[in-house]
């Protein structure tokens, strides 16, 4: 089981996508011709506007068991399909950790300790961080490479890990032949949402300040209360200067998001509007945006069975994908 001993307990969740391929076709993309798409998300907590749009504190193994099936709830309820998506419980499928294994022997303790987000967790954590938090990002680049993924959809918070990964594929490369793809960030326009209390940080699922992050299941209220308080500056008009205004310009990235509209056509829309008012019209586009999401989570959640099935059949499905891929590894490396 891979257990993520990081601050909390925390088992990958993550979701596989084969485009333009069904998952019975060859396991091996070619260059160019086949993209297969990869993603992951801690199932910590209900996501946030900047999971949605842009992922061991001694947790209780029955609270962390209940995670999974919300977060696996409230992934279906975003529209990850599972006909489409091969979507599944990283521990449930070993291959990650054994390819995790090998990877770990082919990188520098420094090049993992340079890392931006050991650096900030540690020292959250008195810079008593575990062995888990340090090569977690190893298992990262395991859960990718083993499904020879070619593009990672992810925030900008992940950028650096991936780099790790693309330097991993290439050093696999290099020492046993051309085996891996080497993947690509995938970055939307929303690849830093950014804290409503505090522009300069990125929103975040374990912020203390409870006004700085929008959750999808949050209920009106509570959102149109954290988008009132979100910090702004003392110039009432709305533009976007993301490097001046930093938190008015944040309020109208989140509005085009979740409206669909360009950015030039959220500021045009806002003409004449000061920045309290606009803070309300935001708040009704992101009401409006997880209105369904929110009903569709409750439904799902009702069916405890259902999401079980569908992680049983994820994970069996993956790991159909995983284990060849992983006994040719093994073969490379003279493990068989
Ligand atoms: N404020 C924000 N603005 C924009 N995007 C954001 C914001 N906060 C989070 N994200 C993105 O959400 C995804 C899940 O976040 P996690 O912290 O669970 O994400 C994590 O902790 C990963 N280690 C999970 C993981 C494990 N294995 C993987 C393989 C591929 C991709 C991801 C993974 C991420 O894409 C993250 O970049």
């Amino acid at each position: 089981m891979a257990l993520r001993s990081m601050r909390k307990a925390r088992e990958c969740w993550n979701f596989i996508r084969a485009l333009h391929q069904g998952p019975d076709a060859a396991p091996v993309p070619q260059k160019d011709a086949v993209k297969r798409i990869f993603s992951g998300i801690q199932p910590t907590g209900i996501p946030h506007l900047g999971n949605y749009l842009g992922a061991i504190e001694s947790w209780d193994p029955t609270i962390l068991r209940q995670s999974i099936l919300d977060m696996t709830a409230a992934l279906l309820a975003c529209g990850i399909n599972p006909e489409k998506s091969i979507l599944f419980q990283q521990s449930q499928v070993s291959e990650h950790t054994q390819l995790s294994w090998i990877l770990t022997c082919m990188v520098r303790l420094p090049r993992l300790q340079h890392l931006h987000q050991w650096k900030a967790k540690t020292a959250k954590e008195k810079h008593n961080g575990t062995v888990g938090l340090l090569t977690y990002p190893v298992l990262q680049a395991a859960d990718i490479l083993l499904y020879k993924s070619t593009h990672v959809p992810v925030g900008e918070d992940q950028v650096q890990h991936m780099e790790l990964v693309q330097d991993l594929a290439q050093s696999f490369n290099k020492k046993y032949g051309e085996f891996f793809p080497v993947p690509k960030s995938i970055l939307t326009s929303m690849k830093k949402v950014k804290s409503l209390r505090d522009p300069s940080a990125k929103m975040s699922k374990s912020d203390p300040d409870k006004l700085a992050t929008v959750r999808i299941t949050d209920s009106p209220e509570e959102i149109v209360q954290k988008f009132r308080k979100a910090m702004t500056d003392f110039t009432s008009e709305v533009t976007y200067e993301p490097a001046s205004r930093g938190g008015v310009s944040n309020l109208v990235a989140i509005h085009a998001a979740v409206a669909g509209l360009p950015v030039e056509e959220v500021v045009r829309r806002s003409a004449g509007m000061d920045t309290a008012r606009y803070k309300l019209v935001v708040a009704d586009a992101v009401i409006e945006k997880f209105a369904p999401i929110k009903s569709e989570i409750e439904k799902l959640k009702m069916n405890k069975d259902h999401l079980e099935k569908v992680l049983q059949v994820g994970s069996a499905r993956a790991k159909e994908l995983a284990y060849p891929v992983c006994q040719e590894v093994k073969k490379l490396v003279g493990f068989l």
